[in-house]
């Protein structure tokens, strides 16, 4: 087996009081891309939050959690090797934030940047070439606020890219996109892959899974109730299963789509 990125092991995981996880446990080898696939509720994005250690499971003797195979981090020294890519976290930056800021902050993996920070030459010169890279250069001055949210997702994701991280996590990566936005944000997910960037993704779409994604896990209620190459996890009888609906599926070239199936 390869190195583990994530490491969860019969956790207990609390949400704002309500218990969403119990003895849940779940492993990511590095280089395996894996999206986690699952109807509304089902703790996806709880999962996320513990592995992006923004989220810490109830202390208990059986219990374990282990990120690059340390229990403990410093999250600016974990965010040099795992970028978050989300829809909460893009809702958290203020409307009046630049966009060059927005891709600076991903320097200090903070939220913004403050008036008394200076960033080097090097950082300046980082956040040309993300913001070249993603097409956003001339957005550079724009106000987030005033941003589509194709565009904003784009600035999030630059931020996510400026450590170079090994491992990235993207919640939901196209919601609210457009058909264009989406297909080219998905280009740009595929080309990370491609450049040897490990992918976590959770999402409730089946169509938003990349060809180049391997593991398909199916969580629901809390539990991973089927875990496996994405060929045999994302077919009619699973996914009809998985979602409480009848479904049927098609595939064209690595691509998947549901379709209601009565
Ligand atoms: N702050 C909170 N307070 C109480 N319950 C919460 C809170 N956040 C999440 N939950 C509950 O935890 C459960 C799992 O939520 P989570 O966001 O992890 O699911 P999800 O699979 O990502 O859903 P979605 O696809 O809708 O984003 C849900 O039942 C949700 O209502």
């Amino acid at each position: 087996m390869k190195e583990l990125s994530i490491d969860i092991r019969s956790v207990t995981a609390y949400r704002g009081g309500r218990r969403v996880l119990s003895g849940f446990s779940f492993q990511q080898e590095a280089g395996v891309h894996t999206a986690i696939l699952g109807p509304n509720g089902s703790g996806k994005s709880t999962l996320l939050q513990l592995a992006a250690c923004e989220l810490y499971p109830v202390d208990m003797a059986e219990s374990s959690l282990e990120v690059f195979g340390r229990r403990n981090w410093d999250v600016n020294l974990l965010r040099r090797r795992q970028g978050i890519i989300s829809h909460d976290l893009q809702s958290h930056y203020l409307p009046g934030t630049r966009g060059l800021d927005v891709v600076l902050s991903g320097a200090r993996a903070s939220i913004g940047t403050w008036a008394h920070q200076e960033f080097s030459a090097d950082e300046m010169s980082r956040a040309e070439v993300l913001m070249n890279e993603l097409g956003l250069s001339g957005l550079r001055e724009r106000r987030f606020g005033d941003l589509s949210t194709g565009e904003q997702r784009r600035f999030i994701l630059a931020r996510a890219l400026f450590l170079d991280p090994e491992l990235l996590l993207f919640d939901e990566p196209t919601s609210g996109l457009d058909l264009s936005a989406a297909f080219h944000y998905l280009k740009t997910l595929r080309r990370l892959m491609q450049r040897e960037k490990t992918v976590l993704l959770v999402t409730h779409h089946v169509h938003e899974i990349p060809p180049e994604i391997g593991r398909v896990v199916h969580m629901k209620e809390g539990r991973i109730v089927a875990d496996g190459p994405k060929e045999t996890m994302l077919t009619a009888p699973l996914l009809s299963e998985l979602f409480d609906v009848p479904l049927r599926v098609a595939a064209v070239e690595g691509w998947y789509q549901v379709f209601p199936g009565d």
